[in-house]
């Protein structure tokens, strides 16, 4: 639908970590719209006063796992991004839970487009649906056809792979009024940027350690990893192009990454830490792997007594060292190809931006005095 001159699009976890810099994206570059529903479980008041003159932003409440919320925020829209998801790899958040939103959450917007004749959706899956997978086996510079041993158990990958074969299988399909609906998945690499909450762990977590960040990680397992800026600039051209080449990236999947540079998770989140002071101990991991997978153990051992009562889902599991240890990287030109996707901020850009950032966390953070932080440096 149209409204006025421009389109309606619909942003399905537009207060998100990625959904709300999609949101900003979409403001800046997308001279098509006229209204933007972004359609969230929790809302960020915030995102309303970003309206302008042409382009209206409107918060919706609405549980994506109802599909009568999901029918009625894409009532009347043209295209749809669907982010809304439960990211967790930490058991914070029963299966059933994470598979009712990612993968049931998905039908419904997949439901709502064909009834409420939407004809595009562009869904952010992510590098999980690959890998990396738990038997170590490394992902090294692959791209969309690299043959891999995909092996899921964890309910999130489990449940983004479900919801990304459930999108794809739609293309194609007809739709109310006789139109065809056309989608696509974009698999973004390890996001970081402005508003990342695990960073924001980790520089909490480093505050307490002095800091001073502990090698777990041989600095040789390299992670892609990708900037949210970048990765909502793909978003909108792969919205844009949908529309205008629906037969070319109709059905299709494509890695979302830029040039950040293929480094170890730990190393990589030094290139912001340090600009506060953090260092990382230990030119190779401090621990031999095996204390450390006994670490994770004893943390999935603790989460199962303690279930019911506390939820205890520290950052280390059996699942998120495995990952961490096993290398994933991406590369490829499918989406330049397909839709001349191009990262809108170079490296240098994206790090200076989330140095401040996470700097601006030094600022903000009303408890530095209970960490006795007052310039106390493990590392002086
Ligand atoms: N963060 C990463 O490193 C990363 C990497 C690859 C892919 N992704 C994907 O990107 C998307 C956004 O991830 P993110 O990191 O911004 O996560 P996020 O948790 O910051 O954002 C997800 C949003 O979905 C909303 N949501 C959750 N349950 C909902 C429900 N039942 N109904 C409506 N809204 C609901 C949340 O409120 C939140 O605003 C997800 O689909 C995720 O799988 C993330
Ligand atoms: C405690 C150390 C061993 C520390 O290095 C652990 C890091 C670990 C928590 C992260 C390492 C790789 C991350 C994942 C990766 O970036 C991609 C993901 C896909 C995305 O869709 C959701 C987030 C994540 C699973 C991400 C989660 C944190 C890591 C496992």
């Amino acid at each position: 639908m149209t409204v006025g001159s421009g389109q309606v699009y619909v942003v399905t976890g537009g207060c998100g970590f990625l959904g709300s810099h999609l949101v900003r994206m979409l403001l800046e570059h997308e001279k098509n719209i006229s209204e933007i529903r972004v359609f969230d479980l929790h809302l960020d008041e915030s995102l309303r006063t970003l309206s302008n003159d042409r382009v209206k932003v409107r918060l919706i409440s609405g549980d994506i796992s109802r599909l009568e919320d999901v029918r009625e925020a894409l009532r009347g829209s043209h295209l749809v991004i669907h982010t809304a998801s439960l990211v967790d790899v930490w058991g914070r958040v029963p299966a059933s839970k994470i598979t009712e939103v990612n993968v049931t959450g998905t039908m419904n917007v997949l439901q709502a487009c064909k009834e409420e004749e939407v004809q595009y959706l562009v869904y952010t899956s992510s590098m999980e649906v690959v890998g990396p997978n738990i038997h170590g086996d490394h992902f090294y510079r692959g791209n969309e056809d690299t043959e891999y041993r995909i092996y899921h158990k964890e309910p999130y990958p489990l449940s983004k792979a479900k919801a990304e074969k459930l999108v794809l299988e739609a293309n194609g399909a007809k739709i109310k009024g006789g139109k065809l609906l056309y989608t696509c998945s974009l698999r973004p690499t390890g996001i970081y940027g402005e508003g990342h909450e695990l960073m924001k762990q980790f520089h909490r977590q480093g505050l307490r350690t002095g800091r001073c960040v502990f090698r777990a990680i041989p600095p040789a397992i390299e992670h892609g990893r990708v900037y949210v800026g970048n990765v909502a600039w793909m978003h909108l051209l792969a919205a844009r192009q949908l529309q205008i080449h629906p037969s070319t990236l109709g059905g299709q999947v494509y890695f979302c990454y830029d040039s950040s540079p293929y480094k170890s998770y730990e190393d990589f989140n030094m290139e912001f830490l340090s600009a506060c002071g953090f260092k990382i101990i230990g030119s190779r991991p401090l621990v031999p792997y095996f204390l450390l997978y006994l670490l994770a153990l004893l943390n999935a051992l603790m989460q199962w007594v303690l279930h019911g009562f506390f939820t205890y889902a520290p950052i280390l599991n059996p699942y998120t060292l495995a990952v961490a240890s096993t290398t994933f990287t991406v590369q490829t030109d499918k989406a330049e190809k397909h839709f001349g996707y191009q990262p809108l901020y170079a490296w240098e850009e994206a790090k200076k931006r989330t140095i401040t950032w996470v700097k601006s966390l030094e600022v903000s953070r009303k408890d530095l005095k209970d960490v006795g932080e007052k310039g106390n440096y493990c590392c002086n």
